[in-house]
């Protein structure tokens, strides 16, 4: 296992203040599952890294991003005047009544980031010359996934009727995994675009959402995208939505945000149905902060909705939730490029930087506030962020973080945007998630690491995270579906048809047998049809176990698991096999054993190498060759006693990889 000690403490300071704390950011669920990610080689790979050309490459991005910051900003009374960049002025001067916030809510693929492109095109707020497909997807990992993974805004300017409206568009990602994001987004609208699939209909995720706006009391517009496609139903998608969610469809538009179809009617129908926020500017300071990124070189940049009050640049801030106070030193809008403004008042969304060191004292949720005028209750809907990262030490692996994530993609996305951004090449284990054990003396150890389990004789009972999980699939695969989710603990709750062809199936299950590839199996038995939403629903006790890996009678603590009883021996049997194939020989014959606690439940042996002592006799005596054979069995005891295997680093990736085949 190669791993890189010497660059580590340098590259650990960057890495913290860079990124971790931004993606410990994104951790605010009260539930999540553990991974470990160590360092397979050296900083500088592939002859592109290192922490200088990071460094250079920061500062380049830095120089771009100010060539685009020439702003020159006046305020006055509730208008908002904005010169914009490239000398090329667009003022954009509206009162409070002509501000309309939103958001689109929609399930994966069904056309957002498309929709969002095509609003900023069509109200010029991007020059068709700058336009890049997916423009709110900034990121290029975003571009490749086709998925929207952090929250963008845009601010845009619209003629309706001849008068100027302020439409600020909050977007939102779609996956499972960020379901805190899109409910924090969705406070800091009015209104919001439902947008669904023509061709595919309502969604698992499109409920979830749908009920998180209602939450809010935002206006819905519905919205029928992609009916450009042959296989567009719109009538009766609009149905489904009028069955399932119980929105009124008789004004829903029909678009294709491809084709640049319906996108005038959406963007008259933000206008004329959203409300205009509340005028509060006189009103104590509250803003709620919807996103946060970290910029090197100005600190924290925080997006917020402000929702009372006024905010001037210079201005003594207080974050209620953190306790921390700054002053703010930029204060800007997003039009999508930062443009900074003196002031901002209720209704208005924008950025400030305020030299803040850490994403953590700047969480989504809080609310800022002012220092000496401080307002008497926080925005409701914070939660707190559960720590995520820290650092592990494995006898088999090295050097790493144990790192928490909302769910799969969240890790894949983490893991590659270390591996692009920071040069890194990481070995990532396979995700575990956080027991709770309690023990006989009464305490209660949360414990996410195999080898961490209290002893068998010191713990009274174990107890899982179990997650509510809603499927909604066309009625062809529920019986498939309904074998997965048994297959993996799952307890039964509920099936309803929610349409003629479509039923809802509610399952409760253990977490630990969501994370690994539930997701793709619930897509490949389904040919991609069917969808899924889960929601924490709290700890559970599970008859659960520890199962041991012994190797030529030694535990090995990294190949240790947490098993549900039923399926210990299938996956100690699994294991012993897999580690059978992987292990080389040795001059002995070495045992892998599964066992729990002393009890052995599996056991493989790997035959020795043998050196043929008989070759040279040719005939002879057989008592000779006797001596000689008890002679060679005799070393090779001696051997086995003294001998050390060493398990090959791939031995490990390949059983965390069997690990999540057989659980
Ligand atoms: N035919 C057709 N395709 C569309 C339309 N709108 C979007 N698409 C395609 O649908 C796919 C998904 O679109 P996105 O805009 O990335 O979907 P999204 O909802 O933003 O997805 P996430 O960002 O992952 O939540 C892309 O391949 C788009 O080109 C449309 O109106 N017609």
């Amino acid at each position: 296992m190669a791993t890189t000690n010497f660059c580590r403490p340098k590259f650990i300071h960057q890495y913290q203040n860079a990124k971790i704390q931004q993606q410990q950011q994104n951790h605010r669920n009260c539930f999540h599952f553990d991974t470990n990610f160590y360092f397979s080689n050296h900083l500088k790979s592939k002859g592109s890294g290192g922490a200088q050309s990071v460094r250079r490459r920061q500062r380049q991005r830095q120089r771009q991003r100010c060539g685009s910051l020439r702003v020159h900003c006046q305020t006055a009374a509730t208008d908002i005047e904005v010169t914009a960049r490239a000398g090329k002025d667009r003022l954009l001067k509206v009162p409070i009544s002509n501000i309309r916030n939103f958001c689109i809510i929609a399930h994966i693929d069904h056309g957002k980031s498309t929709l969002a492109d095509k609003l900023l095109q069509m109200t010029g707020t991007v020059e068709s010359r700058d336009m890049k497909e997916q423009f709110l997807d900034n990121m290029d990992l975003e571009r490749e996934r086709g998925i929207t993974i952090k929250l963008q805004a845009a601010r845009m300017r619209f003629i309706y009727e001849n008068e100027p409206y302020c439409l600020n568009l909050i977007d939102t990602p779609g996956h499972v995994d960020f379901s805190y994001e899109v409910s924090r987004s969705l406070a800091a609208c009015e209104g919001a675009l439902l947008v669904v699939d023509a061709s595919q209909g309502v969604e698992a995720q499109t409920l979830a959402n749908v009920y998180l706006a209602l939450e809010n009391n935002l206006e819905i517009i519905p919205v029928l995208n992609k009916i450009d496609l042959p296989g567009a139903e719109p009538s009766r998608v609009c149905q489904e939505i009028e069955e399932i969610v119980g929105l009124d469809c008789s004004n829903a538009i029909y678009a294709s945000a491809k084709e640049g179809i319906g996108i005038t009617e959406i963007l008259n129908a933000i206008v004329q149905r959203i409300p205009p926020p509340r005028d509060t500017a006189g009103r104590p300071l509250r803003a709620l902060i919807f996103d946060s990124y970290y910029d090197p070189y100005r600190g924290v940049i925080v997006y917020f909705r402000v929702i009372d009050g006024t905010i001037k640049k210079g201005d003594r801030v207080l974050f209620m939730a953190s306790g921390k106070d700054y002053y703010a030193d930029e204060l800007g809008v997003l039009s999508p490029n930062q443009l900074q403004v003196d002031q901002l008042y209720a209704g208005e969304v924008g950025f400030l930087s305020a030299s803040i060191r850490s994403v953590a004292d700047a969480r989504v949720g809080d609310t800022i506030t002012h220092f000496n005028r401080k307002a008497e209750q926080s925005l409701p809907g914070y939660k707190e962020a559960t720590p995520m990262f820290e650092p592990e030490t494995s006898s088999a692996m090295g050097f790493g973080f144990r790192c928490g994530f909302l769910g799969l993609l969240h890790m894949e996305i983490v893991q590659e945007r270390l591996e692009r951004e920071y040069s890194l090449s990481l070995i990532t284990t396979a995700p575990s998630v956080v027991y709770r054990v309690n023990c006989i003396d009464g305490e209660t150890v949360e414990c996410s690491n195999p080898s961490l389990l209290p002893e068998p004789g010191k713990r009274r009972s174990i107890e899982e995270p179990f997650v509510k999980i809603e499927l909604l699939t066309p009625k062809d695969y529920i019986g498939s579906l309904m074998e997965l989710a048994q297959d993996r603990r799952g307890i039964f709750k509920e099936m309803k048809y929610i349409t003629e062809n479509r039923a809802s199936i509610i399952y409760e299950l253990p977490l630990a047998e969501m994370v690994g590839d539930f997701f793709d199996q619930l897509k490949s038995r389904s040919k991609g049809y069917a969808s899924m939403e889960y929601s924490f629903i709290g700890y559970t006790e599970s008859d659960l176990i520890k199962l041991d890996i012994l190797i030529n009678g030694d535990r090995v603590e990294p190949l240790a698991t947490i098993v549900h009883k039923d399926k210990a021996y299938s996956v100690g049997r699994a294991l012993t096999q897999k580690l059978k194939e992987l292990i080389p020989r040795q001059m002995f014959k070495v045992p892998i054993q599964a066992t729990i606690g002393s009890k052995v439940i599996a056991s493989e042996a790997i035959s020795a190498i043998r050196k043929d002592v008989l070759a040279k006799c040719y005939g002879g005596d057989i008592s000779r060759k006797k001596k000689l054979l008890k002679k060679q069995a005799e070393g090779k005891k001696r051997m086995k006693a003294i001998g050390k295997v060493d398990v090959p680093q791939e031995a490990f990736m390949a059983v965390l990889k069997l690990e999540k085949e057989v659980l």
